[in-house]
C-alpha cells in the first residue's frame, strides 16, 4: 500500500506504473519511490522508454496506468505539475526571448523559489553576462545551462531530469551534480535518466532498470 502519513511519505511513489503506445507496451507495470534526499538512476539502453516514464510522470502523456503518489497522497497527471521540475532533451526556450526574458517566462509559467534571485540562477550555472543574448544565438551546453537555472529556481520538491548530462562539459558535468547534490541535501529528490555512460551524481541513489515493456523493480545501491 502507499504511504498515508504525509510526514513519512516518499515525495512520489509509484504503483504498477505501465504505458501503452497502439497497445504496445513502452514499460512497466513498475513499482518504486523516491524519498526526500535520494536519487533514483532510470538506466536503459536506446528506446527502453526512460523518456516516456519522466514524460508520463511529468504528466505531459496521457494514457497511464498505475497510480501515482505524490508526498502520500494520489496525483492524477494534471495535479502533479507543481511537485516536479522536468528538465527534458528539449530545453523549452523561446528562442526570440533573452535568457533573462526566458527565466521569467517559464517561472511566471512554473513558480519559483522567491530566495533565488534570476541574476543569482544565471551566474550559478556560468551565464553571468548573457542576460540578454537570445535563446537561439546559445549553443547546445549553454541552453542545456539555461534550463539548468530554470530548475535551479524551481520550487518543485522532486527533480526529473532526462540525460542532464548531454551537451555539457566536463565542468556542466560537475554543476549537474553539485545542483543534485544541494538539492538532495535541503530535501528534495531526483529520477535521473541516463544510458550508464555519463557520470551519476555522488548521493544517496538506487537504480531502476528499464528494458522495454515487463515487470522493473529498483535495486538498492
Ligand atoms: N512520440 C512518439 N511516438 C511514437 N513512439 C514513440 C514516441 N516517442 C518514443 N517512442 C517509442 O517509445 C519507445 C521508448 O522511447 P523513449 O524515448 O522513452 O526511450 P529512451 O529509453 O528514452 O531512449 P533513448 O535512450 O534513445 O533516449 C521507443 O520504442 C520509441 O520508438
Amino acid at each position: 500500500m502507499p504511504h498515508t502519513s504525509a510526514a513519512a511519505a516518499p515525495l512520489i511513489d509509484v504503483r504498477g506504473l505501465g504505458f501503452a503506445r497502439n497497445d504496445r507496451p513502452v514499460f512497466g507495470p513498475l513499482d518504486f519511490s523516491v524519498e526526500a534526499g535520494e536519487a533514483m538512476l532510470v538506466q536503459g539502453g536506446n528506446g527502453a522508454g526512460k523518456t516516456t516514464l519522466l514524460r508520463v510522470l511529468a504528466g505531459l502523456l496521457d494514457g497511464e496506468r498505475g497510480e501515482v503518489w505524490i508526498s502520500g497522497t494520489p496525483a492524477g497527471p494534471s495535479s502533479r505539475a507543481a511537485h516536479l521540475a522536468y528538465l527534458g532533451h528539449l530545453p523549452g526556450l523561446k528562442a526570440d526571448l533573452g535568457a533573462l526574458e526566458n527565466l521569467q517566462y517559464l517561472c511566471g509559467l512554473l513558480g519559483r523559489r522567491p530566495s533565488i534571485g534570476y541574476a543569482d540562477a544565471l551566474a550559478i550555472v556560468g551565464l553571468a553576462g548573457y542576460e540578454d543574448a537570445l535563446a537561439r544565438t546559445l549553443s547546445a551546453g549553454q541552453r542545456k545551462r539555461l534550463s539548468l537555472a530554470r530548475l535551479w529556481l524551481s520550487p518543485a520538491p522532486l527533480w526529473l531530469l532526462d540525460e542532464p548530462y548531454a551537451n555539457l562539459d566536463l565542468p556542466g558535468i560537475e554543476l549537474v551534480n553539485r545542483m543534485v547534490r544541494a538539492h538532495l541535501d535541503a530535501g528534495g529528490g531526483a529520477l535521473v535518466t541516463t544510458h550508464g555512460a555519463y557520470a551519476a551524481p555522488p548521493v544517496r541513489t538506487r537504480l531502476l532498470l528499464l528494458d522495454g515493456a515487463g515487470p522493473a523493480q529498483p535495486e538498492g545501491a
